[in-house]
């Protein structure tokens, strides 16, 4: 199980700074025999509670310039006077995962939550009924990790009226299992812990000017004597903390309370009590700020600076500002307008079947985009469409299901083409870790490129058949250049995105300079996916293409579109997602949450931005969309490192580790 331990040392502590770095070190290293999947740390400044949490070992995270930084930053209380009215106190944590993947840091501890901080050693198995009976309340899980729910129960019973002794009481009243905790809150100026198996012991100080705290006896003995001696604390004494019981010790003045937590649980010892005094609360009137690393890049994101009328932000490749704060983007940006739709009357009458036979090909990804057209062609446009499918191994189960109620319920003939699905994902893989050992946004289309022989296939396929139309449902606003943006390839004209081979030369031999330049700078994507990466170009680059598009005729509404598929066909919608857009698509979770930690924007932003400039949406509505939209799909990214067998909490955290463009 999880080790939990903490560290308070008052000004008149016998301590330097380099010792209270070290003595954190210490135990962490005795901690971490008991969980060594993620580690982490908060420290309670006057104002703010740092937090820093990592998803490898303890010995592994002390080694990092971000824990380093960390404590370099909290070390700073032992020189400044403004910061002595308090003890300096940290929590710390050596997770072993039971309750939510470690890959995705709101799991790891300390976990935040409502301004409590808590390390928690145990697991609270009725937390699905508590979350379940909270719903009522308005209050939902933000993570997978069972501690969260003790989190937000104490703050709750906080907001009840209930002081904090009450509210761990009711708390520990309400969980089922075992729970070992230590807290710092925003609002109060104390360590708080309790346990209901007793695996907390205090070890104070004789001089009453330090206390800290283990998860072991044994640890805390190994910690007041001998060579790990933490210094001032020789000849302290060890305070058990009983199954049942609380502790609340004040960081003004060190002193410690014990009480019961549980309503049947026994009071602690006569000695214990005897030292129990009102807490002071010096920090009344204050309200730490909480700190933690993912807070802070949100704050960063938030803060980049955008386009005024669309929402491009800085960290676009190829963006300029004009004085009015308006992007190029939107000044070379050309309205969608839409053809008549008695056009698109008269092309399909030239193909129009009488006796039921089909008459048009439908490239079909089951995504909504093509799941509407094919709608639109067989129940309002009279057609008898023949939808043609590619599936490279990236295609979701939701989208293949999907698909099946389209069809089904249309009665639509559907070819499917399999690629090797099984060399396929071999293929992203290799590319996929080649690009882990060195991330570069501009290398990420390489993660797709599988998927391109479609052009090649549907070409194929619409000869096969004989009939002379073929109809894509692509829509405009689905452009996404920054994607070669990033590889240093200036945006592309609209023609371009419906015929890629119209691709001017120039263009095309930047392509091969940016892909192959880095190739030579990482020769790991020397592998064996060059082949099909090879035919992947030339189907998209290389095939002449004549199809109809459907939606330069037909209005393309967002509302209607997913009304049309929810309502009329029962279309199953992500369980990760607000959104229904690239749902089908198994690799877009993985490379959105790329390009959001990297560049802090995703395709979200570019296909809102199209919207505002088309007054479908306004720019403020769209903003408070993105929020929602570009939150980590965790468990279509987990999907996908599954499907590649690739390990997803060192992908998770090799994507964090790379430099942010937004926080330089
Ligand atoms: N091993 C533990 O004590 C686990 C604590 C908590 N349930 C978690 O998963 O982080």
């Amino acid at each position: 199980m999880c080790g939990i331990f903490g560290l308070a040392v008052a000004r008149d502590h016998a301590m330097e700074e380099r010792d209270w770095s070290a003595s954190l070190a210490k135990l962490f290293k005795l901690s971490e025999k008991r969980g060594k999947e993620a580690a982490g740390i908060a420290i309670a400044l006057r104002d703010e509670i740092l937090i820093h949490k990592d998803s490898v070992s303890a010995s592994a995270m002390m080694t990092t310039s971000n824990y380093t930084s960390l404590v370099r930053r909290a070390s700073q209380w032992f020189g400044r006077s403004d910061l002595q009215a308090s003890a300096l106190a940290a929590v710390g944590h050596s997770r072993l995962v039971t309750n939510g993947f470690q890959g995705i840091e709101a799991n790891n501890q300390p976990v935040s939550r409502d301004g409590a901080v808590v390390v928690h050693n145990g697991i609270v198995v009725n937390v699905a009924d508590l979350w379940a009976r909270e719903a009522a309340h308005g209050l939902a899980p933000r993570a997978d990790v069972d501690t969260e729910i003790i989190a937000a129960l104490i703050q709750k019973h906080r907001r009840h009226g209930q002081d904090i002794r009450g509210a761990l009481r009711a708390v520990f009243a309400d969980i089922y299992g075992e729970a070992s905790i230590a807290m710092l809150m925003a609002d109060l100026d104390s360590l708080i812990l309790a346990t209901n198996t007793g695996s907390l012991y205090l070890c104070r100080a004789a001089s009453g000017t330090g206390l800290f705290f283990a998860s072991e006896r044994a640890i805390c003995a190994q910690l007041m004597s001998g060579p790990d001696a933490i210094p001032g604390f020789v000849g302290g004494e060890i305070i058990h903390l009983k199954p049942g019981q609380g502790a609340v010790v004040s960081l003004g003045t060190l002193e410690l309370d014990i009480f019961a937590v549980e309503p049947r649980g026994e009071v602690g010892p006569a000695a214990v009590n005897g030292l129990c005094t009102p807490a002071i609360e010096p920090m009344l009137n204050t309200q730490r700020r909480i700190e933690e690393k993912s807070t802070r890049l949100r704050e960063a994101i938030r803060g980049l600076r955008r386009c005024s009328r669309c929402l491009l932000p800085e960290t676009m490749p190829f963006i300029a500002y004009d004085a009015e704060g308006t992007c190029n983007y939107c000044h070379s940006y050309k309205p969608w307008v839409r053809r008549p739709e008695a056009d698109l009357e008269a092309e399909l009458a030239k193909y129009r079947s009488r006796d039921g036979s089909p008459d048009c090909v439908v490239a079909f990804s089951g995504g909504r985009d093509s799941s509407y057209g094919l709608h639109l062609l067989k129940t309002k446009y009279g057609m008898t469409p023949l939808c043609f499918s590619y599936d490279w191994g990236m295609v979701t189960d939701l989208a293949r299901r999907n698909q099946a109620r389209m069809c089904g319920k249309l009665g639509v003939e559907h070819i499917w083409i399999s690629a090797d699905i099984k060399r396929k994902r071999a293929n992203i893989r290799a590319n996929v870790l080649a690009w882990l050992k060195k991330p570069d946004l501009g290398i990420i289309p390489l993660f797709m490129a599988g998927d391109k022989q479609f052009f090649w296939h549907a070409s194929e396929t619409i000869k096969a058949t004989g009939i002379g139309l073929s109809v894509f449902c692509t829509n405009r606003l689905e452009k996404t250049d920054f994607k070669t943006g990033f590889l240093g390839i200036a945006p592309t004209d609209e023609e371009m995105r419906n015929r890629p081979s119209s691709l001017k030369l120039k263009s095309k031999l930047d392509l091969v300079w940016g892909y192959g330049s880095r190739f030579l700078a990482n020769p790991r994507y020397l592998n064996r996916s060059i082949p099909d990466t090879l035919f992947a170009a030339f189907s998209y680059y290389g095939l002449n293409q004549t199809h109809l598009f459907m939606f330069d005729y037909v209005e393309w509404d967002e509302a209607e579109i997913n009304r049309v598929l929810i309502d009329e066909y029962d279309w199953e919608c992500a369980a990760d997602s607000p959104s229904t857009w690239r749902i089908g698509d198994g690799t877009a979770p993985f490379y959105n949450y790329i390009y959001y930690t990297v560049a802090g924007f995703t395709e979200f932003d570019t296909f809102r931005s199209n919207q505002i400039r088309e007054g479908m949406i306004s720019r403020e509505r769209a903003l408070e969309d993105l929020e929602l939209v570009n939150e980590p799909r965790w468990k279509a990214i987990r999907e996908y490192t599954g499907l590649l067998n690739i390990d997803f909490d060192e992908t998770v955290r090799a994507i964090e580790c790379i430099p942010k463009l937004y926080m330089r």
